[in-house]
């Protein structure tokens, strides 16, 4: 071994052979005298070993076996390295006649303690046992004869080689090593720094990888690569107060326009419609036919919280650029999720297109299909002609009007809006947008007035393409958690996309010195929205709603359940308790009623709404204070929706999550994850409940009752 690193340095040796031909002669005496001197003593250490050796354990001989304290395969690995290292060392002397080789820093330092007449240490000690004592007796002996005239030449050197041994300092172990042996003499130092270099310089560069060898480091998370229009959006304001902007200050809105946004009293405009107004009217500045310029105008994504004014931020610029239309076509068509939403939206245009001459239509399936037909086409005698210049329809009903309608065309369709996107997305309602862009590039057969600007299914722009004017198609995308998962965006074959969002990317810092720019929120809430969640147990629920209730006096309350049967049963239930302006909404019932119960809690008169997930999305009814959660919500997005009831158009509310002790780590996770990290716990003490219970078994007795009968008469 210690011949191998000897030699190992032999290169430097053959660098240095005209200096070392000057070495003087007093130095190789002195050389010599050592040299004698070292052998002595690595024989009398040899001898010492192997009587240490010999009481231990017959194996530990000095012909092979394993060294004790080293498992029998280390020492085997250990002596077959060696051997080989030595050959090679030897090999390389025969070729260097005149080479002077050098030992390794721990050999070499081996060789200056035994000169000392020191003891080595027992890292050494243990060293030295690995190595057979034949083996070792003649390296020792070959090594010191070597070390001591290579250390008379190095005392020669030193001025030169000190300025080697500076530049090597950033040497990361060699300088471990060197430092570790700083005690020694200063001819040693010398030689560990040229040992140093040496080393460095025969050894590979350190970038290269070595095989096998690995680092423990933790992972980092890759970030999502998100295409530029995702990544770099148009930033919408999140307070609403703070940004309100004057509709006189928007520029290009009709005159007429602003007159009936004022007679709404609407003073101003939210954030979101400051942006997006006037976005869509410049996509359409040169009229609903072609596009700015010329070009296809880029499709529109809103992301914007619940109750920010998403509805009036494309009523507005769809009826102003409709206002000239001439013959009636439906131009715009919007796609909601409900019926109620439907409705609600199809008010909004009614009140911006009164007295212009646009026809809007509601297709939700509430009256008969006939009836709708009647609606949307009239049968002339020159062919069919469109009596909907705006349609606000559910997909279902939409569907199959495409499909069986005869006359209802959606060729000049110019704007086709998606409002709650995120849900429109799904698989359900997929197929249903595939249909309408399907039917939007239909060729017409009859050869009527629009033949002029018929329109293409986009693809690569062809002498014959461009031959005529095309009708764009613009898609405008909606919603309080709109997904920014462009694989699901894609399906929407969207056309240079721009994005306007409230949802702001921060600054988050990882360990030491690492920023790394994170999506740390994926959703907001409104402003003025408080959230709470309180924990519980199962039997407590209804309890906690009563004492919210008649304790705590909430007014105007909005409860969601995760299924009508739980709507059904808590209605019962409150309603046998007593006290409280109760009513349910759900799919339980027939439209008219529900419509009718939504009425009556926007009027006020009904205190308390137990609903389904059915009034979650969209639904704007005004003066809602307190959102319960009576079952937790599953999903993230259900959560934003119902939060989103209250504290609409910036103004407060509070929502309050019932949360079962087995739900709380997760339902806490889901809304971590989502960036919404300030919800309060409320505990609610047992005793303040108490007062509540005898009532509210006998509320339960009732119940039982009623239930019985329902079930009796759905029998019968
Ligand atoms: N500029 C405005 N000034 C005053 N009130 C407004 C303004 N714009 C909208 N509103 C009111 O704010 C409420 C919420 O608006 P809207 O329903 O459009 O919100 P949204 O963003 O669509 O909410 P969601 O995501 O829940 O559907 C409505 O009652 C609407 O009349």
């Amino acid at each position: 071994m210690a011949l191998f690193c000897i030699n190992r340095y032999g290169g430097e040796e053959e660098k240095q052979g005209e200096e070392e031909e000057e070495e003087d002669a007093e130095a190789k005496a002195r050389a010599r005298v050592l040299l004698e001197r070292l052998r002595q003593q690595a024989k009398a250490r040899q001898l010492k070993k192997q009587q240490e050796a010999q009481p231990e354990g017959g194996e530990g001989g000095p012909s092979g076996g394993a060294e004790p304290g080293l498992s029998p395969g280390g020492g085997k690995r250990k002596r077959k390295g060696e051997s080989e290292e030595q050959s090679c060392a030897q090999g390389q002397k025969k070729l260097k006649k005149k080479q002077r080789p050098r030992g390794s820093s721990e050999e070499r330092a081996d060789a200056e303690e035994a000169a000392d007449g020191s003891t080595p240490s027992k890292k050494k000690d243990s060293r030295r046992k690995s190595e057979a004592p034949q083996e070792r007796t003649e390296a020792d002996s070959e090594e010191d004869i070597k070390q001591q005239e290579n250390r008379s030449n190095l005392k020669n050197k030193s001025s030169q080689r000190k300025k080697a041994d500076e530049e090597t300092e950033g040497a990361g172990t060699r300088k471990k090593e060197n430092s570790q042996r700083a005690e020694g003499s200063q001819s040693t130092k010398e030689e560990l720094s040229l040992a140093a270099l040496e080393e460095e310089a025969n050894h590979p560069p350190s970038s290269l990888v070595v095989l096998g060898d690995y680092d423990r480091k933790p992972v980092q998370k890759v970030q999502a690569f998100l295409p530029q229009w995702l990544a770099q959006p148009k930033l919408v304001q999140k307070r609403i107060k703070d940004n309100l902007v004057p509709i006189g200050e928007v520029p290009g809105i009709h005159p007429r326009l602003l007159k009936k946004l004022q007679m709404n009293g609407i003073e101003s405009f939210f954030p979101v419609q400051a942006e997006v107004i006037p976005a869509i009217l410049q996509s359409a500045s040169n009229g609903y036919l072609v596009g700015q310029g010329g070009y296809r105008p880029k499709d529109i994504c809103v992301s914007a919280p619940t109750g920010s004014g998403k509805t009036l931020s494309f009523v507005i610029p769809i009826v102003q650029v409709l206002l000239d239309r001439v013959v009636c076509q439906v131009r715009a068509l919007v796609v909601l999720p409900t019926k109620e939403l439907a409705q609600q939206v199809s008010k909004v245009f009614n009140i911006y297109t009164d007295g212009t001459g646009l026809k809007v239509v509601l297709i939700t399936g509430q009256k008969s299909f006939a009836k709708e037909q009647e609606m949307l086409v009239q049968k002339k005698v020159t062919g069919y002609c469109s009596l909907a210049d705006i349609i606000v329809a559910t997909p279902g009903r939409l569907t199959d009007h495409i499909s069986q309608t005869a006359g209802f065309s959606l060729t000049q369709l110019r704007f086709l809006i998606v409002d709650e996107a995120d849900r429109m997305i799904d698989d359900m309602h997929q197929n249903c947008l595939n249909q309408i862009v399907k039917a939007a590039f239909q060729v017409e057969n009859d050869s009527g007035s629009n033949m002029l600007f018929q329109r293409t299914k986009p693809g690569p722009i062809t002498a014959a393409s461009s031959c005529y004017p095309q009708i764009p198609l613009q898609k405008l995308l909606f919603s309080a958690t709109l997904t920014q998962d462009p694989e699901k965006l894609q399906q929407l074959d969207l056309f240079q996309p721009r994005l306007f969002t409230s949802v702001y990317s921060e600054k988050k810092t990882f360990g030491v010195g690492t920023e790394t720019e994170q999506d740390t929120k994926k959703y907001t809430l409104p402003e003025g929205l408080s959230q709470c969640y309180v924990p519980c147990d199962l039997n407590s629920k209804p309890l906690l709603l009563l004492y919210f209730m008649l304790k705590m006096k909430f007014t105007r309350v909005l409860c969601f359940t995760n299924s009508r049967e739980a709507s059904h049963r808590l209605f019962l239930l409150v309603q046998a308790f007593g006290g409280i302006a109760v009513a349910e909404f759900s799919s339980r019932l027939p439209p008219n009623e529900r419509q009718r119960t939504m009425k009556e809690f926007e009027q006020g008169k009904i205190q308390l709404l137990i609903s389904t997930d059915a009034t979650a999305r969209g639904i704007d009814v005004k003066g809602v204070n307190y959102v319960i959660n009576y079952d937790a919500p599953q999903f993230i997005r259900t959560y934003i929706h119902r939060v989103g009831r209250t504290a609409r158009a910036g103004k407060v509310g509070v929502a309050f999550s019932l949360v079962l002790r087995i739900q709380e780590r997760r339902f806490l996770r889901m809304l971590k994850d989502a960036g919404i990290q300030d919800i309060k716990k409320h505990p609610v003490k047992g005793n303040s409940l108490k007062p509540l219970v005898q009532k509210y078994e006998e509320a339960l007795c009732k119940l039982e009752k009623t239930v019985k009968n329902e079930r009796a008469q759905k029998r019968a």
